[in-house]
């Protein structure tokens, strides 16, 4: 039987890193080969490629390496036939960079992104456990057309719904409002339900846009909002109260924002749950619908960013905005 082929491409982040010896703190490590020396060791019933794209602690990742990314991808699959892509990645940006994809690529070849929470130095080096895992789905025909995966500590997350939720544990990928889609169990691969978003294609051929967030709270104003006007950024997320509300003294930026043609996302700092046009006070989500902020579901404000990002190269029309952010 021939063996499956699988791409997997090293992005960095603790997964790829050890200790340094004075300090015992973790540095990135300068290459792959001790990692790829035990993967070779352990998964000899596939054919993996290896791309070492970079060795980046995932703070360091951008919008635009993201973009990098799924270009290159896309041009290794363009060239040889894979049965399905591993990437492993720092797991502080893992959720952004595996939307990006989720929303860029169009395929039906499964995408899986992994990391680890224990560098090679540590022990319970859970690293080389995730990148089995993520093979296995990787290469199950169970996997195709779910959109882009993660996978850590056996259980398989879409990447529209999964967050990191701890900022230690091993189990910290979670799909706070669903649950996970599956598990890998003992070398199967089991999926409990399908995928819960409908993704629009958002490939783009270039990524110009600058997108902020903007965490609300108790008092908040038209500081920040104002500052981001005058800065002229492309587009600003909101991350909200409760169902999506703000305090009154934050809608005359909200107002300014709109009025300089800069499209406000509105997202929760509720972690599940979705934003929704509930309360018609002044700052509520009525207002802010009428205002024309832009909703955006369950989404969180780093997804939402992204998403906002990506759909800016398509269109800056508000109206037509808001056919992607309005289900
Ligand atoms: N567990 C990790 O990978 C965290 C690390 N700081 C990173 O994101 O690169």
């Amino acid at each position: 039987m021939n063996k499956k082929r699988i791409l997997m491409v090293f992005t960095g982040g603790t997964i790829a890193m050890h200790n340094d010896v004075k300090s015992m703190r973790a540095i990135v490590s300068s290459n792959n080969t001790n990692l790829i020396n035990m993967i070779e060791d352990s998964f000899k019933a596939f054919e993996i490629d290896y791309v070492e794209h970079s060795s980046f602690p995932s703070p360091y990742i951008k919008p635009i390496d993201m973009f990098k990314m799924a270009k290159l991808i896309e041009s290794h699959l363009e060239h040889k036939k894979y049965d399905g892509v591993v990437i492993t990645h720092g797991t502080d940006t893992m959720e952004e960079s595996a939307y990006f994809f989720d929303l860029y690529f169009n395929i039906e070849t499964p995408i899986v992104f992994t990391g680890a929470m224990r560098n090679l130095s540590e022990l319970g080096y859970d690293g080389l456990s995730n990148i089995f895992s993520s093979i296995l789905v990787a290469a199950s025909l169970e996997s195709r057309g779910r959109g882009v995966l993660l996978v850590m500590n056996d259980e398989i997350n879409s990447a529209a719904e999964v967050m990191k939720t701890h900022t230690v544990a091993l189990d910290t990928f979670k799909s706070l409002e669903f649950g996970p889609l599956g598990i890998v169990d003992s070398q199967d691969v089991i999926y409990y339900r399908s995928n819960t978003n409908t993704k629009p294609n958002l490939t783009i051929s270039k990524l110009t846009k600058r997108v902020e967030i903007i965490k609300v709270a108790s008092g908040s104003d038209s500081l920040l909002l104002d500052f981001l006007v005058d800065q002229k950024v492309d587009g600003i997320v909101l991350e909200a109260l409760g169902r999506g509300n703000v305090p009154p003294m934050m809608v005359p930026g909200i107002t300014r924002a709109i009025e300089n043609h800069i499209p406000i996302v509105l997202t929760s700092r509720c972690p599940k749950g979705r934003v929704f046009d509930t309360y018609a006070y002044e700052g509520g989500g009525h207002h802010l619908k009428e205002l024309g902020v832009l909703f955006s579901g369950n989404l969180s404000s780093q997804k939402a960013r992204i998403k906002l990002l990506l759909a800016l190269e398509k269109i800056s029309n508000l109206d037509e905005l808001h056919q992607y952010f309005d289900n």
